[in-house]
């Protein structure tokens, strides 16, 4: 098995790709795309509004951008600009002449390039006009001669490796006058504030999912591939999404790649799809396996199942050499991938086994996030013969525990590999470590404790925005914010309870229950609790798909109480907004939940949760206190009918009696900073960790 591995090892990148360094075509092409209508192109040269300057300095003034452009100094009234290390690395390649022909590639640089530049960060502006106001004053002070100000002479900038380096430079004041002329164009404050930030820790991110939102979702782990990203491209990384094609998507286009890879002896082609959007390369892997399955992704057996997601692993860790996103390959170099979940815990191993014991991608590091231990990817152990790997890997995957007995474990394998392991809240963290949260994982888990974190999830506060919210402008929903919260909420419930066909009430309490019919979401718990439920005045509403026992359950709730209960079986993104809005509680039962989403969701819409004060419930809902008028909805203690029903009870008093405090609990949780922001910055600690691992 290793000597197939090593029969057809994986093809080394050309050149063009290993880097930013790209190639201009032989015949200059001119680039109209720019809105300075400056960028021209020569032999392996560009000029940029009349300043010289290489293809390269092009690619890294983008990537500037990304890791702070910093005015170095100044020769012969031009200011030489450093771009971190991105230039340095790459000039050596400056001395190879072998031209590529890559115009679509340059073509798209370019056009990058210019949205890009018109983003350049507000320091970078302001320290080129500052310096410009200051020559200007010390030009008049002194007459006709220019002087210099002295800050562009420092000669212990940290970028003096730069200096002499013709291709390198660029003109300053042209810069700041196409930026001035944009300015004219353009409201200021929005493209600068959208910019990503200057980060001197920017580095090239993939992020590879089997699901990515609003593409593909079936649960939370597509909301956050689908948020992540782009939290972590404002602040400043050049951040990539690989996840399979597995519709018809609107947005990303063909790049042109086509590539063969081999999954169990079958031969599997490969086309790639691009968008950029947020500020994110979106990648989608189309491949025949992958078409036509977008309502069931996890669908087929085992075998069919496990091939995908080898198929993806093996594709996405090449991604970065052979997809051009605006025209240049991420390269292998200040590169982490962040897998997600056991359907890419095959990434980290072949990131070592295929490249990093060969001595490739040797900066590259790999985070695995757990965002649900309860999937593993178990198999028997004969299993390992469709991963493709060297015979010596068996050992990372087999795995012995009383429930699988001796099995193929791939989650384990991801565990141990990975640089790094992230979980989706602290509560989780805990809990991933005892024999009843890790699901048998536990002790791989503690063992590699060192390199073990539990991050808090974030929501996208423009998807499940109360005030924006696209599914709340028709059939009698509104939109509403903090300041129209009574009135907003009062008509989104009646919208619910028409669009239902429940008593349209505002007096009584609707209960709601969004998520997979599963063990884990404890949706049982509502059916044992039922007799109390539905001795209440209130309504209780259910949307969810999963297991069929389940859904015939919750559909019995609603035949035998059709004027107080709905059960929506089915997936819908539209119903479960409306119903985010619509309901006053929503009630979480979970049996475990690592972080939980929805329970966000609901805080941000005003509407109340009461939840398992179980993993991500525990860190997210403080339980009501009364006396003190804190806490964001009510929690109870174990995950039994009984202890539902109190908090339950706790809580329809509350709404019944105590109006005001209800309002300020439904206000304390729709002013929480529940954004991605905060999540990405524990990220960022995390991938500059793995960075820095050896
Ligand atoms: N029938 C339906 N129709 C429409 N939408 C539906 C739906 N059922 C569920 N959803 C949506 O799917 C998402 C579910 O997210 P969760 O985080 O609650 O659970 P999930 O268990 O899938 O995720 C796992 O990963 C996430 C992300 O890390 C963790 O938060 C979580 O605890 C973990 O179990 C929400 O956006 C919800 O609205």
């Amino acid at each position: 098995m290793f000597s197939r591995c090593l029969a057809s090892p994986p093809a080394l990148p050309p050149t063009s790709c290993r880097g930013v360094a790209c190639r201009l075509p032989r015949n200059g092409t001119p680039l109209i795309c720019s809105p300075f209508s400056a960028i021209n192109t020569r032999r392996n040269h560009i000029s940029y509004n009349g300043s010289a300057c290489t293809m390269r300095f092009l690619n890294a003034v983008y990537h500037g951008l990304l890791v702070g452009l910093v005015p170095n100094t100044q020769k012969n009234g031009r200011l030489i600009l450093g771009v971190g290390r991105s230039i340095s690395s790459e000039r050596q390649e400056d001395s190879d002449e072998d031209d590529r022909d890559i115009t679509a590639n340059t073509v798209q640089t370019a056009i990058v390039l210019s949205k890009e530049v018109l983003t350049i960060q507000r320091s970078l502006l302001n320290q080129i006009v500052e310096r410009r106001e200051l020559a200007s004053s010390a030009k008049d002070s002194v007459g006709t001669k220019e002087k210099e100000p002295a800050s562009y002479n420092q000669s212990n900038s940290s970028f003096s490796n730069l200096d002499g380096d013709e291709n390198l430079e660029v003109s300053a004041v042209t810069i700041v006058q196409a930026l001035d002329e944009q300015q004219d164009e353009s409201p200021k404050e929005g493209i600068l504030d959208s910019s990503p930030v200057a980060n001197p820790n920017a580095m090239n991110v993939i992020v590879v999912a089997a699901e990515c939102a609003p593409w593909s979702k079936t649960g939370g782990l597509g909301d956050v591939v689908g948020e992540l990203p782009k939290a972590l491209a404002r602040r400043g990384h050049r951040v990539m999404v690989v996840a399979p094609k597995y519709g018809n998507y609107a947005e990303p286009k063909g790049v042109g790649v086509l590539k063969r890879y081999k999954v169990d002896g079958q031969d599997l082609e490969v086309t790639y799809y691009h968008a950029y959007i947020d500020c994110v390369d979106f990648v989608f892997i189309d491949s025949p396996v992958f078409r036509h399955i977008e309502n069931d992704i996890y669908g087929g057996n085992r075998r069919d199942i496990l091939k995908r997601m080898v198929l993806l692993c093996r594709v996405a860790v090449e991604v970065p050499w052979y997809i051009p996103c605006g025209g240049v390959c991420y390269g292998d170099e200040n590169l982490v991938f962040i897998a997600n979940d056991w359907h890419t815990s095959l990434l980290p191993v072949y990131l070592k086994a295929y490249y990093r014991d060969m001595g490739l991608m040797k900066y590259a590091r790999s985070l695995l996030v757990i965002h649900n231990i309860a999937y593993q990817g178990r198999g028997p152990v004969d299993d390992f013969s469709l991963v493709d790997l060297p015979d010596h890997y068996l050992d990372l995957f087999k795995f012995y525990d009383p429930v699988g007995g001796e099995h193929f474990n791939i989650f384990a394998a991801g565990l141990k590999t990975a640089d790094r392991v992230v979980t989706v809240s602290h509560g989780y963290a805990w809990e991933l470590k005892t024999p009843e949260g890790g699901w048998g994982l536990h002790e791989i888990i503690s063992d590699n404790d060192w390199k073990f974190r539990g991050i808090v999830n974030g929501i996208s506060t423009e998807i499940w925005n109360p005030n924006s919210d696209v599914y709340l402008t028709s059939d009698g929903y509104t939109n509403y914010s903090l300041e129209t919260l009574q009135l907003g909420k009062a008509q989104c419930k009646a919208a619910l309870q028409h669009e239902l066909g429940l008593p349209v009430r505002g007096d009584v309490p609707i209960i709601a229950f969004i998520g997979r019919l599963d063990y884990q979401k404890g949706v049982d718990l509502i059916a044992e609790a039922k007799p109390w439920l539905v001795g209440q005045d209130l309504q209780i509403v259910m949307l969810g798909t999963g297991r069929r026992d389940l859904e015939d359950m919750i559909r019995g709730i609603e035949s035998a109480h059709r004027d107080k209960a709905r059960a929506w079986i089915g997936f819908s993104v539209k119903m479960a907004h409306r119903i985010t809005a619509g309901a006053d509680v929503l009630l979480m039962p979970s049996r475990f939940e690592p972080c939980g989403l929805n329970q966000l969701y609901a805080m941000m819409y005003g509407t109340v949760p009461v939840v398992h004060y179980v993993g991500g419930l525990r860190d997210t809902v403080q339980q009501f206190d009364p006396l003190n008028d804190v806490g964001l909805g009510w929690t109870f203690e174990r995950a039994e009918a009984n202890r539902m029903i109190q908090a339950l009870q706790h809580c329809l008093d509350t709404y019944r009696n105590h109006k005001k405090s209800w309002e300020r609990l439904q206000v304390r949780g729709m002013m929480q900073d529940l954004s991605w922001d905060n999540a990405a910055q524990r990220y960022e600690e995390v991938l500059i960790a793995a960075k820095y691992q050896w």
